[in-house]
């Protein structure tokens, strides 16, 4: 249906996609993989028409579609030719509804005439019927006259994909990093919901970090290294390992650390969890899981007042008002949001001031005049130096420390993120879904980053994830949360099978 013939892409002059070649056949599943900053993004951002490939001076290299030459320079030529992509960053609007969102730009109208169509009225039974059958079609279940602001970033994940399959004549759906908010249910969902797209004859572009899923549900699979496609598999001949080297060229040890039992003194008490509570231990690696909405993310987010929430929250004793930032971050305490987009980056600065944003009067060497913290300008070479550093230490591909965020791939993002937690060097650390979006390799570069921050510098590290299995391997407890409630609690050797139950309110609370 779809070749790629010679595609190649650079930008300023920085070759990011190398002479691509691919055949994507209808009612197929193709995963596509590689590390982070490989290409993914970039080749699929020139098949839906991406607006930053045309400013940056376009493609080069051949598309067919069923044999025939097209061009793509902008959205709409991607779109008249049946693609679809639902991208790794959201892009919905907010403020408007569920059903708002879903039907953007398409519209049920009545009383339309063909002489004024702009003087027609919206329907908005036949809008929510719409969006309700594109809901139902993936396994989603929301009340479509929500606004999308109210709905937690799996939700939101699920509305965005609906949009897309609410387009007719779609021939290519292309699904950037789709599961990678979802938990194990959603995630299962979906999957079999992009089997059933594949058996309608629409063909999946699927990109994932996550292989297993990729071993699952696509019919072949090509790995991009460097910008380079330097192999594809047809599904006889998949395998985690090829991949894995392939991907990275290099082996991956998973970092793992023995549970310590915990006999710190209390360090921060969190009371009135819907009438549970949370003891943090000083020097504990701490995991918080729990399926979506279940409220563990809320913790950290009613602490810095990023969301409402009632509990009450005690540091060595002093009691804390939730919101209260200044005194959270006096206090050593920071939270790295899961929504690098909205609330961790500045994505128009570069990847230095990103890096040690809020952390200048934490480290004197930042600081010209170490004597007049206050008033003093920062030290360039200093931040350079420590930026280069946290580019070598965390894998960032990136041009160099002035580049701006968001000229990085989603991943190479991420990692910023969490140079700047490290940058920051907190005595208690928030963390949400650190290893989200990031590579096989990476993400072990991610644990190990958090495990030397517990050890070296006893920052007592609070991490929430639904990546179960990561947080068995690093964490010394970890917590399940369940209808708002702190559900259980498992330390020592924890059990994997036990754990994903007590998700779904079973075993001994
Ligand atoms: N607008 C841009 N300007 C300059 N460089 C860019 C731009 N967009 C992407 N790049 C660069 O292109 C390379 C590939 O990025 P891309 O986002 O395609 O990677 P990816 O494989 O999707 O990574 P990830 O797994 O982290 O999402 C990266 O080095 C990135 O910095």
């Amino acid at each position: 249906m779809l070749e790629l013939k010679h595609l190649s892409k650079a930008f300023d002059g920085h070759t990011v996609l190398n002479d691509i070649n691919l055949t994507i056949l209808p009612g197929k599943v193709h995963g596509l993989i590689g590390a982070n900053g490989s290409g993914k993004s970039t080749l699929m951002n020139i098949l839906n028409g991406n607006e930053t490939i045309a400013r940056s001076g376009g493609y080069t290299g051949r598309i067919l579609l069923d044999g025939r030459d097209i061009t793509i320079q902008n959205h709409s030529q991607s779109v008249a030719c049946g693609i679809a992509m639902v991208h790794q960053e959201l892009a919905l609007f907010s403020g408007m509804t569920v059903t708002e969102n879903i039907k953007i730009n398409r519209e049920k109208t009545r009383f339309s005439t063909l002489l004024l169509p702009e003087l027609s009225l919206l329907d908005p039974n036949k809008n929510v019927r719409d969006a309700q059958h594109a809901l139902e079609a993936i396994g989603a279940h929301m009340d479509p006259g929500q606004v999308i602001d109210a709905l937690s970033l799996n939700q939101k994940q699920f509305v965005e994909l609906a949009r897309e399959l609410d387009q007719q004549n779609i021939r290519l759906l292309i699904l950037d990093e789709p599961t990678s908010s979802l938990n194990i249910t959603e995630t299962k969902a979906l999957l079999s919901c992009i089997r059933e797209i594949a058996d309608r004859g629409i063909a999946v572009i699927f990109i994932s970090h996550r292989l297993e899923e990729i071993m699952q549900v696509c019919d072949t699979v090509s790995v991009l290294r460097d910008g380079t496609l330097i192999s594809t598999y047809e599904k006889a001949d998949f395998s985690v390992g090829k991949f894995a080297d392939d991907m990275v060229g290099r082996k991956i040890v998973k970092t793992q650390r023995a549970a310590k039992e915990q006999k710190g003194d209390v360090l921060m008490q969190l009371s009135q969890i819907n009438g549970t509570g949370l003891d943090i231990r000083e020097g504990e690696v701490l995991g918080i899981t729990g399926l979506a909405g279940q409220g563990q993310e809320l913790l950290a987010e009613g602490l810095f007042g990023l969301k409402p929430a009632s509990f009450q929250a005690r540091f060595k004793g002093e009691k804390l008002s939730l919101g209260d930032n200044s005194t959270l971050t006096a206090r050593g305490i920071y939270y790295l949001s899961d929504d690098r987009a909205k609330t961790s980056l500045f994505r128009e600065s570069p990847v230095w001031k990103n890096m040690i944003f809020g952390t200048e009067l934490r480290h004197r060497e930042f600081l010209r005049w170490k004597a007049c913290p206050a008033l003093s300008l920062l030290d360039r070479k200093a931040i350079q130096a420590h930026a280069q550093a946290m580019i070598e230490q965390l894998n960032i591909v990136c041009r160099s420390p002035d580049a701006p965020v968001r000229e990085l791939s989603g991943g190479n993002q991420q990692k910023v993120c969490i140079a700047r937690a490290l940058t920051f060097a907190p005595k208690l650390l928030f963390v949400n879904e650190p290893t989200r979006g990031i590579d096989i390799y990476s993400k072990e570069l991610i644990l190990d980053w958090l495990l030397k921050m517990n050890e070296r510098d006893h920052t007592t590290v609070i991490i929430t994830s639904g990546e179960l299995e990561e947080l068995v391997r690093v964490c010394d407890r970890v917590v399940v949360m369940y209808q708002g409630q702190v559900f259980q609690t498992f330390e020592g050797e924890m059990d994997l099978e036990e754990l994903t139950l007590s998700l779904y309110g079973r075993g001994n609370a």
